[in-house]
């Protein structure tokens, strides 16, 4: 049994530059990754199987669509590989979230079938299959700090945060990317800032989609709003397309008062304390 950790992406910045023809947007981002997220298992099996285990297994939805289903069958089918696998995701963190979870998954799936049939983790093939199952999928195939340009799989690698502390907070609302990016208003307000470190380029920069991810679900200013206020919160901000929020703490025992009392605030939210690669 192979096991790889799918982390929680976490974009520090999120620059919206362009939309394209193709129904994308040029965008420029500042990709971390926290320590926690899903977890992929795989076996080898005698014919394909797939189950879904954790807190958010019952809201996936059909697995033909599940993101680690496709990866695997994009990688047998690219490497021929006759051999079938028994798959199994344990979901942790919400689904269409603005933390990758599917994107997380995808690459981490892609990265056990690699690790079984002893293909390089940066064999542009892989790298290949990763771009083909969505934006944000060779990002977290990576799997590292990195500067994402383009549709965001331009990627280029930078300085982490060292293991810095996080606070992840999700109201439990679902929020779809593609009505997210439809509710952007088409202003270009320039690119991320690439003097300082990736934290200071983090808190020099925006998330261009808040604006329309708080029409959609307003909860994401209520979220905001408390994680701004927590003593020692050096960066308070939405993750991609929302509705996840997070809030950087150079003291752990600061990440853990915020999450205390957002915790006796809102117990129906999401809370993930982890730490920023
Ligand atoms: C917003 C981010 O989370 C930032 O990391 C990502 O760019 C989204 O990546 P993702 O969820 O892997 O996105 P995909 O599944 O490829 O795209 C979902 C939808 O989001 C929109 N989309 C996504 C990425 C991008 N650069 N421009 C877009 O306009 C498109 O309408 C697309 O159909
Ligand atoms: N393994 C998976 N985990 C979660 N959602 C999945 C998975 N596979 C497919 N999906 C579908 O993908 C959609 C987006 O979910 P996901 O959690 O990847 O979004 P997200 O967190 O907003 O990602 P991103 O930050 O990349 O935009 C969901 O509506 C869900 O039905």
């Amino acid at each position: 049994m192979l096991t790889e950790t799918a982390p929680a992406k976490i974009n520090l910045a999120l620059h919206v530059r362009a939309r394209r023809p193709d129904g994308y947007h040029d965008l420029e981002t500042l990709f971390v990754f926290a320590r926690d997220g899903d977890r992929v298992s795989l076996a080898d099996a005698d014919t394909s199987a797939f189950t879904v285990g954790g807190p958010f297994a019952g809201v996936v939805g059909p697995d033909a669509d599940n993101l680690v289903v496709r990866a695997a069958a994009a990688f047998r089918a690219a490497f021929g590989i006759a051999q079938h696998h028994a798959i199994t995701l344990d979901k942790y963190l919400p689904v269409a979230s603005g933390i990758g979870g599917g994107s997380a998954d995808a690459a981490a799936t892609l990265r056990a079938l690699a690790r079984r049939h002893d293909v390089a983790a940066d064999d542009a093939r892989l790298v290949a299959l990763a771009v083909g199952l969505g934006a944000d999928v060779p990002a977290c195939l990576l799997g590292r700090a990195a500067f994402g340009s383009g549709r965001g799989d331009a990627l280029t690698p930078i300085a982490g945060l060292g293991d810095m502390p996080v606070l992840l907070v999700n109201p439990l609302v679902p929020v779809s990317t593609a009505a997210i990016f439809a509710g952007w208003d088409g202003v270009d307000r320039g690119a991320i800032p690439n003097g300082g470190d990736t934290l200071a380029r983090g808190i020099a920069g925006r998330n261009d989609l808040q604006p329309a991810a708080e029409r959609v679900a307003p909860q994401v200013a209520q979220v905001l709003a408390i994680l701004r206020e927590r003593p020692g919160a050096v960066l308070a901000r939405m993750s991609g397309s929302g509705a996840t929020c997070f809030a950087l703490f150079p003291d752990a025992a600061d990440r853990d008062a915020a999450a205390a009392v957002v915790a006796a605030e809102q117990p129906g939210w999401w809370r993930l304390a982890s730490v920023v690669a």
